[in-house]
């Protein structure tokens, strides 16, 4: 089967809620995708449409061109995280593992495994039930890549992890799509996903706001703004500021300029005689990006049309 997800048109109420408004996105092998929103923007909603454990009103949601519900084996086309607290409490990893293995034809051999690929091989005879939500993450993923899918879905799967599971979870997610999977990861915060997704998907009351590589979307709002270090940053905000340029403060001796190229700050600085060092093209983190890109959908919705913003 190919590692593909393509949702086309979905759309999903809940009584007055509508949950998903007509949105489209897909997600091809060798991608780990950042789903991104608000809350309630429709991330589980889509995931579980996805899994066919939601009807959609219209459109569909496919995975390697296929309902989920038509597959005869699709555990093993799809894993899938939704809730890391899905799990008997009595029963010892390795047991919960077990006991999903048995269901799909599968042996011990491949439950050890997958507890060795997430990390839990010397925790694999505790009961699962005093596990951390770490740990917990860590099972479920396990049990998603029991029957070694092409396809992985994973809601929120940074939660509960320590600095030591955000770097794995990084890296874990990163070698899926060497591998030639498709990954669909979803987060609150795109700081999460950085140094991991190479595309992102945003979403916002249950439509597209964007979907671009990560590149794309740092090039975009990187565009323009030039970083600075100096110690006299009041100075320089004032000259600056005085210049027509927009500046804002990243740091103690730190600011980001826009409006003016790197060359027009040096000269405007070095004429009013303001020291500074470290001039250079400001590479946005996906974070600002993701704020610029909310910014931009705020400033749609309240304009209308297409309508030009302040300065442009
Ligand atoms: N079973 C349900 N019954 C009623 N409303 C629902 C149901 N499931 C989701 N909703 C509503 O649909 C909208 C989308 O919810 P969804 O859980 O998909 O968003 P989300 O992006 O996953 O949010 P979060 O980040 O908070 O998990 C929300 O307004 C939610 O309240």
């Amino acid at each position: 089967m190919e590692a593909t997800i393509e949702v086309s048109g979905a759309r999903k109420r809940f009584g007055q809620t509508l949950a998903l408004d007509g949105l489209t996105f897909s997600v091809r092998p060798g991608e780990v995708t950042g789903f991104l929103g608000p809350n309630g923007a429709g991330k589980s909603t889509t995931m579980r449409a996805i899994l066919g454990l939601d009807a959609l009103d219209e459109g569909t949601a496919l995975v390697g061109g296929r309902r989920y519900p038509s597959l005869t084996r699709p555990l093993g086309h799809v894993g899938s995280l939704l809730d890391a607290g899905a799990l008997q409490p009595s029963r010892s990893a390795r047991n919960h593992l077990l006991w999903l293995a048995h269901s799909q034809g599968l042996g011990a051999a491949r439950v050890d495994a997958v507890l060795a690929l997430v990390g839990l091989d010397s925790a694999a005879r505790r009961h699962a039930g005093g596990f951390s939500l770490g740990m917990r993450q860590r099972l479920g993923i396990a049990a998603a890549m029991l029957a070694d899918p092409p396809i992985l879905l994973l809601d929120e799967p940074f939660n509960g992890l320590d600095p030591d599971g955000f770097v794995w979870m990084r890296g874990f997610l990163r070698s899926l799509a060497a591998e030639g999977r498709a990954v669909l990861v979803s987060s609150h915060l795109m700081s999460e996903l950085e140094g991991s997704a190479t595309h992102v998907v945003v979403i916002g009351r249950g439509r597209l706001v964007t979907e671009a590589t990560v590149a794309e979307l740092i090039a975009r709002a990187s565009n323009g703004w030039v970083a600075l270090r100096t110690s006299a940053r009041e100075q320089a905000m004032a000259v600056l500021a005085g210049a027509g340029a927009t500046v804002a403060v990243t740091g103690p001796d730190a600011l980001t300029v826009q409006g003016m190229s790197g060359e027009q700050v040096a000269q405007a600085l070095g004429a009013a005689a303001v020291p500074f060092a470290e001039l250079s093209p400001h590479r946005a983190s996906l974070e600002e990006a993701y704020m610029e890109l909310t910014r931009e959908a705020v400033e749609y919705r309240a304009q209308g049309v297409s309508a030009p913003t302040a300065g442009e």
